[in-house]
């Protein structure tokens, strides 16, 4: 290995953590019975989504993406003269969490830094996680620490492909369209009341709104720059769930488009920054409902790329990685970030994204 070989000292491993998704049609009914265990989800609303995966063949799209993501980290530090072994372990479906941290235990590793699939604060987003790295770690002898990494919504590496992406999307529509289409970023809808719950109780809530509004910002004036147009934007929302007298964020993106019509809006671009990757949500909620709702409108729109395995993206694992491990060394950093809100923490802070309905234990907090 070269003599300057980054010092990613004290981890002796990188775990990608991610939600998992079925891969058969047999694996469907199991699948949605782990992701809702114990959240009250309505028999029709499982049916309904149940029917979306046997659209695309009983298989979920996210763990191919995952292994695609894997093989590009793993490309990514192998380059960069890191040797780190890289593992993979889901809160939802094969590979297990519990399974992974088992192996993980038995290969000798001490402590493992955690990229979460996820980038922004919730508890479905951010504390969840948190409860299942415990659970996993519970009772297993030899288990590793973990360290999870720090929120990277609002990392250059997660907006800049973003950014581009939106740059495509508008130079693919109409021309006469263009200038005046509007920017919708689209993430999953949560209840009201996680959103409320959502980030450090000192700072109010709403950490899960205020930071996807945050890239929004950065995104539009990012756009501008390139384009010289700083288009008309809203945050809306896909993939409601729950109960239906419980609130969940609004508007859905559906209604959305159909307001812009109403309002004269000449064209649409969605922006699923919300997502990752090009989960089910985004490609049946997204690409198969709401692009047929725009279609009936007859209002033009396209669907903007996701980070995916984008080679910056991959790329800010690794600086997260060498930043995380220079803090536990007990170093100075400089920590990249865009817009309003800056670096975000390490460790959560106590009470961070709290469950109402339940107090669980976690790691990774401060
Ligand atoms: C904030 C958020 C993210 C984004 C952050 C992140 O990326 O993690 C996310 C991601 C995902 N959600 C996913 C799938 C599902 N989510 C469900 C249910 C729920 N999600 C919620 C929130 C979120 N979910 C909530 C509040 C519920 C209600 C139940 C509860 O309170 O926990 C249900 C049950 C059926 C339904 O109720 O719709 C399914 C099947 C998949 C896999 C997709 C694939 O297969 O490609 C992914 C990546
Ligand atoms: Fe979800």
């Amino acid at each position: 290995m070269p003599t300057d070989a980054p010092d990613v000292s004290p981890y002796d491993a990188l775990l990608l953590v991610s939600f998992g998704g079925p891969e058969a049609p047999e694996d469907v009914v199991p699948f949605l019975e782990n992701v809702t265990r114990g959240r009250g989800i309505p028999r029709e609303r499982l049916e309904e989504v149940g029917e979306h995966y046997f659209l695309f063949g009983g298989k979920s799209p996210i763990n191919d993406q995952n292994r695609e993501f894997l093989a590009g980290l793993r490309t990514d530090l192998a380059a960069a003269g890191i040797d780190l072994p890289v593992y993979w372990g889901n809160r939802n479906w094969d590979p297990y969490l519990t399974d992974t941290l088992a192996q993980m235990a038995a290969d000798g590793v001490t402590r493992a830094a955690c990229f979460v699939t996820s980038a922004y604060s919730s508890y479905s987003s951010c504390r969840q996680y948190r409860e299942n790295l415990f659970d996993a770690v519970d009772g297993l002898d030899g288990a590793p620490r973990l360290d999870k990494l720090r929120h990277y919504f609002n990392h250059p590496g997660f907006v800049e492909p973003v950014v581009d992406g939106v740059l495509a999307a508008l130079a693919d529509l109409p021309e006469e369209a263009r200038a005046g289409a509007h920017l919708a970023f689209v993430t999953h809808s949560i209840p009201l009341s996680m959103n409320d719950a959502s980030g450090p109780p000192e700072q109010g809530g709403g950490a899960y709104v205020t930071q996807h509004l945050d890239v929004a910002a950065t995104v539009v004036a990012r756009v501008a720059e390139e384009t010289g147009v700083e288009h008309p934007h809203e945050l809306v929302y896909c993939s409601r769930s729950g109960a239906p007298h419980i609130p969940w964020l609004e508007p859905d993106v559906n209604d959305h488009l159909t307001s812009l019509h109403e309002a004269g809006a000449p064209a649409v671009v969605m922006v699923p920054v919300g997502f990752v990757s090009d989960h089910m949500e985004v490609i049946y909620d997204l690409d198969t409902e709401a692009l047929a709702t725009a279609e009936e409108l007859g209002l033009p729109a396209r669907r903007s790329a996701t980070a995916g395995t984008d080679p910056r993206f991959v790329a800010a694992v690794r600086d997260l990685l060498l930043e995380r491990a220079a803090v536990e060394r007990g170093q100075e950093v400089a920590r990249a970030s865009t817009g309003a809100i800056g670096p975000m923490w390490d460790a959560c802070p106590v009470g961070c994204c709290a469950n109402a309905r339940a107090d669980k234990p976690t790691l990774c907090g401060a």
